[in-house]
């Protein structure tokens, strides 16, 4: 089931991939896959992790309009770091993120994170782009594939050496599971109304599998409710908001986790 935002990005994003494919064709990106970087495990960084903080790189969103309109990458994400998070997420989509496929190119060689790269993903194009900007991770929103598209882009990710993460909205959309999911995120934000409840964590926690990590996306603004989330058993957390509406989302992330006593 889309909704009417879902619905507006994902037809946008068609058009956007085609224009860009008209530029550069994905034979072309294939050729220049070579032989590729090494990915890094978001999933192992994770579970190893004690805090679990996917921190994201979002200049605005449709919710809440300009966030960090000017904000660098480049200055953010080694800040993300060295704060102590565990991966971080790069928001690529232009027109309703400020986002850009540049800035996750420009942050790859400043991190030793694993690095999500965090778009309405519906074309096999965008995860050869995906992976040649240096991706560790993409991500694949059930509401806006087919369950046939979402495991076939699954599949081509594990072939190009990325793993998957499946966001779900819904226990409905854990039918979209299957062999090439390595995450499983749970949002939080209603994509029909915006509205954001980390309730929709604690209620889909009963239902996920055990063998996938899980992650708990959006609306995370406050360490108890943190605290809670890991409790239920998830081990992801991915927060942009809370962080990038600070003068300084570094010191932001280094308070957060110090109120969490991590
Ligand atoms: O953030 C939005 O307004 C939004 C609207 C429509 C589709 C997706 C949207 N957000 C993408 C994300 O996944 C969030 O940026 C991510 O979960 C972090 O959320 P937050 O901590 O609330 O910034």
């Amino acid at each position: 089931m889309t909704t009417d935002i879902l619905h507006t990005i994902v037809a946008h994003k068609r058009t956007e991939i085609a224009l860009q494919e008209e530029a550069v064709s994905q034979d072309f990106l294939i050729q220049q896959l070579g032989t590729p970087r090494p990915s890094k495990s978001m999933k192992q960084a994770l579970a190893a992790s004690p805090s679990g903080i996917i921190a994201e790189f979002k200049r605005r969103s449709p919710s809440k309009g300009d966030i960090a309109p000017q904000a660098d990458p480049t200055v953010i994400v080694p800040g993300y770091e060295r704060a102590g998070a565990s991966g971080i997420s790069v928001l690529t989509d232009p027109k309703f993120f400020g986002g850009n496929l540049k800035d996750l190119q420009a942050v790859r060689p400043l991190t030793h994170l694993p690095v999500l790269r965090k778009d309405f993903i519906v074309s096999p194009y965008q995860l050869y782009q995906a992976k040649l900007a240096g991706a560790d991770v993409v991500l694949l929103i059930a509401a806006a594939l087919t369950v046939d598209e979402c495991k076939a882009l699954g599949k081509l990710a594990h072939q190009l050496e990325m793993e998957v993460l499946l966001e779900i909205h819904t226990e409905k959309e854990l039918d979209y599971l299957h062999e090439h999911v390595d995450l499983i995120g749970v949002n939080n934000r209603n994509l029909g109304t915006f509205h954001t409840d980390v309730e929709n964590s604690f209620r889909l926690a009963r239902k996920l599998p055990k063998e996938l990590l899980w992650v708990s996306e959006s609306g995370i603004s406050q360490p108890d409710t943190f605290i809670q989330l890991r409790e239920a058993g998830f081990r992801g957390f991915l927060m942009g908001e809370t962080f990038m509406k600070t003068p300084s989302p570094e010191k932001a992330l280094s308070d957060f986790l110090q109120a969490v006593a991590l």
